[in-house]
């Protein structure tokens, strides 16, 4: 289920951060901090009464003059309001209202989201009525808040609460693959879906603007259903640096949320950049299923090491993510293009695997009697026994004498006899140590 986003815009020094900190940092309960990627304070997900949002603050801008920062706050506002479920519109009550704030208003009141105007800096609510001015804003009445001293600004998330779109649940589909592809601008990821429904020449329903991460395509092939979750094109809408970054990495993790398998896509004749490996990171994290597609093989001369001097390089880029096949392919040619879904069912296959108890435990027995579990200060683990508690990812629990004294290393080494007894390929597995 896609979280919404909400976007703090307005003028600088306004106090954008200080509101976005408040909701993140306040009474809002931080429900995870996207481990893996960039801390930024840029975007975090937070909770209000039970709905998850993503909470986006693309303020702190660089500009040299006056007219260069009028430029960018237009900017941010367009890529806010293509982006993003609703905007909130910070203003400075005590400063009052500026002609740059009316030149952002213009362009909110030309979109369909939903706004908000808040009127910060409010901490005398005795003088709300010198918020008059704000009503030339259009937008409707401003909200007073001081989001340094918390005031008001509960009753401002019950309004968003209120304002945002329902809840549209992705639907009962647990027979359908989800699939995210996943990449830099410009790496292929139209070109790929394209050629993937072109070689498919099967029942396709386009359902654009059903989500505003990306055009959703349904696919039906040998009476398997997937779902493509397509991330690419937000360039297309708006030529802005900086922001559009920030946006793009959201609309990617929104996407790797709603999926079962990542299709991460890498130039053949480019780097894998730390962005990249920032997004696999939460992939990974996610316990998401995990294609690496290596796309323009076209462009590379090869010889007869070409494809395995490749691999070697992922490997040591992702290293988490050593369980994911590659597959060389090139869009344009579509040279393997048919081999994305086969891997994708194999994929499907692998992080839904069960192993019965029976089995796990035998497997559990020998792997301890060829290495001895750590031990710490004279206490040595003790394995009780281990059962597989669910699938996507694969997860294990084991029942242990002391939980703290396991080590990661041997961790990885109880993973490294699961793959290769049983596979796994393509998903990360979990191991959740509980004391018994
Ligand atoms: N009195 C008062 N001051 C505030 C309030 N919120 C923020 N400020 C102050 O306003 C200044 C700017 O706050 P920021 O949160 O950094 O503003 P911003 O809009 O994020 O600014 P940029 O990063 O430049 O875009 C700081 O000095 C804050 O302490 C408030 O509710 N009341
Ligand atoms: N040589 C070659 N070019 C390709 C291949 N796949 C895509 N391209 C080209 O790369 C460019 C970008 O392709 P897109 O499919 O638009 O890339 P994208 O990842 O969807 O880009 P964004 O919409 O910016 O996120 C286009 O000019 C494509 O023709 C390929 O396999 N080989």
């Amino acid at each position: 289920m896609a979280r919404p986003i909400v976007a703090i815009v307005g003028r600088p020094n306004v106090g954008k951060s200080t509101l976005f900190n408040r909701i993140v940092g306040g009474r809002v309960a931080i429900v995870e901090d996207t481990p893996g990627v960039t801390r930024d304070r840029l975007y975090q997900d937070a909770e209000w009464n039970g709905r998850l949002f993503t909470l986006v603050d693309t303020g702190g801008l660089d500009y040299q003059d006056d007219d260069q920062m009028v430029t960018h706050i237009r900017k941010q506002a367009e890529l806010a309001i293509a982006e993003a479920d609703l905007i909130l519109f910070v203003v400075d009550a005590r400063f009052g209202l500026t002609g740059t704030d009316e030149d952002v208003a213009k362009i909110l009141r030309s979109s369909d989201k939903p706004v908000i105007l808040v009127a910060n800096k409010v901490e005398d609510f005795a003088r709300v009525h010198e918020l008059y001015d704000f009503f030339r804003l259009g937008l409707g009445e401003p909200v007073p808040v001081s989001a340094a001293e918390g005031r008001n600004t509960g009753d401002l998330l019950d309004m968003v609460m209120e304002k945002l779109p329902p809840v549209v649940e992705d639907g009962e589909d647990d027979d359908v693959i989800k699939i995210a592809v996943i990449g830099r601008p410009n790496v292929g990821k139209s070109s790929l879906v394209n050629a993937i429904l072109g070689e498919e020449r099967t029942i396709v329903s386009d359902i654009p603007g059903t989500t505003r991460d990306a055009i959703d395509t349904y696919i039906k092939r040998d009476g398997k259903n997937y779902l493509i979750i397509d991330t690419a094109g937000i360039r297309r809408r708006s030529k802005i640096g900086l922001a559009t970054e920030k946006y793009s990495v959201i609309r990617s993790l929104r996407a790797i949320d709603r999926s079962d398998i990542v299709l991460m896509m890498i130039d053949a004749v480019e780097k894998l950049t730390d962005q990249d490996k920032r997004i696999a990171g939460y992939a990974h994290e996610k316990g998401r299923g995990a294609v690496l597609v290596v796309n323009k093989w076209d462009l590379v001369e090869k010889d007869s090491h070409t494809a395995n001097r490749y691999i070697e390089n992922l490997r040591d880029g992702l290293g988490f993510m050593q369980y994911a096949p590659v597959l060389f392919v090139s869009a344009l040619t579509r040279q393997r293009v048919h081999r994305v879904l086969e891997l994708v069912d194999y994929v499907s296959e692998q992080q839904n695997m069960r192993i019965a108890t029976a089995n796990l435990n035998d497997l559990l027995r020998e792997a301890v009697m060829y290495s001895q579990p750590p031990q710490d200060r004279g206490r040595r683990l003790k394995i009780f026994y281990a059962t597989q508690s669910g699938v996507k990812p694969p997860t294990f629990i084991l029942f242990v004498n002391e939980p703290d004294i396991m080590h990661f290393s041997y961790l990885r080494y109880l993973e490294n006899r699961l793959r290769s007894a049983y596979g796994f390929e393509g998903t990360p597995i979990k191991m959740v140590m509980r004391k018994r």
